[in-house]
């Protein structure tokens, strides 16, 4: 219970005027306000626990995300469902999951864009989609279609390892006329993910993807891309490396998908090479942690006060307390790794790992959305004297990436039920304490 304390003593009517003579003194405008957009196919996450064998019989291969037909998907759903397999059936696809952890976490707004069924009933997958993601998610963008979202097994093995079956109903049907330009201009970023490059035939959501880079690059904001699966880079490296180089600002990627991007194993040789092709990279490596990888400039550089690491470059940390800025806003850049292990070793169970890395990424895009924030809002803070592309370091950045990782493991599922707890709210705290 929450006892009787000090009375307020100022009231005015009606109560958003202020004190009549202090208002004079005192210009206090209204903040302007933030937003990351992003785009996805739609997709509702049918999570189910299987055998191996099961994969096999469905021609899935362990940790993929594969296309299947609508009988395929029939009789897979009649099995999970007569076997009694299926224990959850949550909104989910890879940029939907960030954009609404981002919005809890932020506890702010975000734009979605994808498609959703025109007639929807109740406990359909579209409604459960709708039901399952934040109100700070504007999904007043969402192209109607006729049909069905996606739908997405998750597959659990025995292991943990997820593996994706996508019965894709009408999610690869947006179009580019449903991608408003005045939405992608001015949000502090635009969130993609590499699955929207394989659409195929009429379906258009590539060239709508395609559409709001092109609007996004031109007006200055950051185009931040995840790769998904390692099976879909391994197929065309080098078409990934020159659409990255062309395009992204920002890339999320898993060791794995690091390897078939980079050709290096080592999650930080990988991510060092990555920075060849954007300015930015978070690359998590699973029970290892996380890195971040950017470039500062040689003049503002920070040294650490933490351990130096060692690693295939050794002390690589050593200026991970330096803000990440983009390359071309430094005159000498130099590059900037900081690495993180598991928060408190990872929760007791893990069930699964799906989704830790878009929680991860989620986290990223609050600490760059807060420096737009802080930019159009105290235009003369020292921060923005020089440009940052981030509000905090990249050793903040990994702990709190780190952190909600942790949540998302913690809590079995891929989109955070709440933010974090409130006395962790501050980007600038210290790390928490156990
Ligand atoms: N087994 C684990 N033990 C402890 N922490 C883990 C473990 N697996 C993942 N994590 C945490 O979660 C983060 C992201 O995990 P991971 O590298 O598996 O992401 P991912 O493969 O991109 O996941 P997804 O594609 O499903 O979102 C790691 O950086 C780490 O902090
Ligand atoms: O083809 C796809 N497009 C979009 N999202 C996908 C695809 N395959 C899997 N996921 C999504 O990835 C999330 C975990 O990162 C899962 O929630 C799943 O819905």
């Amino acid at each position: 219970m929450k006892f009787p304390g000090q009375r307020k003593s100022k009231h005015y009517f009606p109560v958003k005027a202020r004190d009549p003579l202090l208002e004079q003194l005192t210009h206090n405008p209204k903040p302007k306000s933030t937003y990351v957009c992003g785009i996805d196919q739609t997709l509702v996450d049918i999570e189910a626990k299987v055998a191996d064998e099961l994969l096999v019989r469905y021609g899935l291969p362990t940790g993929n995300s594969t296309l299947i037909d609508d009988d395929k998907a029939h009789a897979l759903y009649i099995e999970l469902k007569q076997n009694d397999l299926i224990s959850d059936e949550f909104a989910g696809g890879t940029i939907g999951n960030t954009v609404h952890n981002y919005s809890v976490l932020a506890d702010d707004k975000s734009v979605l864009f994808g498609v959703m069924s025109k007639h929807i009933e109740v406990g359909s997958y579209a409604y459960r989609y709708l039901c399952n993601t934040s109100s700070k998610v504007d999904l007043n963008y969402l192209q109607p279609v006729d049909g069905p979202i996606g739908r997405c097994f998750t597959l659990i093995s025995d292991c943990g390892e997820r593996t994706f079956a996508i019965s894709k109903g009408a999610m690869d049907k947006l179009t580019p006329a449903h991608i408003n330009e005045r939405v992608i201009e001015n949000s502090s970023a635009l969130v993609l993910t590499a699955y929207l490059m394989r659409a195929s035939g009429e379906d258009q959501i590539t060239q709508a993807a395609m559409k709001a880079i092109e609007l996004a690059k031109a007006a200055q904001v950051p185009v931040v891309l995840t790769l998904g699966t390692r099976f879909l880079i391994e197929e065309d490296p080098k078409w990934w490396q020159d659409f990255i180089r062309e395009h992204v600002t920002i890339l999320a990627m898993n060791e794995d998908e690091g390897e078939a991007l980079t050709g290096e194993s080592d999650p930080l040789l990988a991510s060092e090479a990555a920075l060849e092709l954007c300015d930015m990279v978070l690359t998590t490596a699973g029970p290892l942690g996380l890195y971040t990888a950017g470039y500062t400039e040689e003049s503002e550089k920070r040294e650490t006060s933490h351990t130096l690491l060692p690693g295939a470059i050794p002390d690589f940390n050593r200026f991970e307390f330096s803000r990440p800025k983009l390359k071309r806003d430094c005159q000498t850049p130099i590059k900037v790794y900081a690495h993180i292990s598991p928060y408190m070793g990872g929760p007791e169970r893990i069930r699964n790992t799906n989704g830790a890395g878009d929680g991860a990424l989620a986290a990223l895009l609050h600490d760059l959305s807060a420096n737009t924030f802080h930019k159009a809002n105290v235009p003369g803070s020292s921060k923005h004297i020089r440009d940052g592309l981030c509000y905090s370091s990249f050793s903040q950045i990994c702990k709190y990436a780190n952190r909600v990782a942790y949540q998302v493991l913690a809590q079995h599922s891929p989109r955070l039920s709440r933010g974090l707890p409130e006395r962790e709210d501050s980007l600038e705290e210290a790390y928490w304490e156990r």
